[in-house]
């Protein structure tokens, strides 16, 4: 039967880079995408924004929503110090298979966690069942219309703390309309957006960043 695009990225990567290498997984997913077959992933240009974002706050603590193929929990969790932990959360059980395959890969298993499940039931779980307090930094990057929900859930299971970063991707291109609309006006959140394309593209796409005040 005819493979998928996250398997022949997995192979991509096994062929192009190199085992224990992050940076050359990362740049091997990058070519891949940009030369072969274009993929959902943050990519190297708005993937620069959110290293800066990550090396600046050194966070310990790190959620993701969405793994996807991992390309971006490679890129946070490559920059973590040691101790640090990255919880991944990927409800479709192809992609996690694929992600845990790249994470592995890349020789960064031990700083990430990848759940196979849905944010809005592991979320309320991340307490009692990981000994999560609050994160410092969570990526958004999953399903566009779950950004705001999954926001409010973190909000109201206590998971956000002053100073807590949110980084959110696509923000114009697919868009997050009422996410947007929400940290731009609460007073529980200071947001900035930085301006960048859509991943392999030259179309604009940007990333906000929502620092909670609690
Ligand atoms: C219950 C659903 C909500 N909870 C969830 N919990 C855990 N994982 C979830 C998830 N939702 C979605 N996921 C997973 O996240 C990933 C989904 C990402 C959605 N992303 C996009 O649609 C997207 C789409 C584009 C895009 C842009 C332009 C275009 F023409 C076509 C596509 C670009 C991006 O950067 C994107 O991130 C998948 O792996 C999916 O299985
Ligand atoms: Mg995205």
């Amino acid at each position: 039967t005819k493979s998928t695009r996250p398997q022949r990225l997995l192979k991509a990567v096994q062929k192009h880079s190199t085992r224990g290498d992050p940076q050359s997984v990362i740049s091997a997913i990058d070519h891949f995408c940009r030369h072969r077959e274009w993929a959902m992933n943050v990519g190297d240009e708005k993937g620069s924004i959110l290293d800066s974002v990550v090396s600046e706050l050194n966070p310990e603590k790190v959620l993701e929503l969405g793994t996807y193929c991992g390309y971006s929990t490679v890129r946070i969790a490559r920059l973590l110090p040691p101790g640090a932990r990255l919880i991944t959360l990927e409800f479709n059980a192809d992609y996690a298979a694929i992600a845990r395959q790249v994470i592995a890969w890349a020789g960064l298993e031990d700083k990430v966690q990848l759940v196979e499940g849905a944010s809005g039931d592991w979320i309320p779980r991340m307490k009692e069942h990981f000994g999560i307090e609050t994160f410092d930094f969570v990526f958004l990057d999953h399903w566009k219309d779950r950004y705001l929900p999954d926001t409010k859930l973190m909000e109201d299971c206590g998971l956000l703390r002053k100073g807590t970063v949110l980084l959110a991707d696509n923000v114009i291109c697919p868009g997050v309309p009422d996410y947007l609309e929400y940290v731009r006006n609460s007073l529980s959140y200071k947001s900035c957006y930085f301006k960048s394309h859509l991943e392999y593209t030259k179309a604009e796409d940007g990333l906000e960043k929502s620092v909670f005040l609690g």
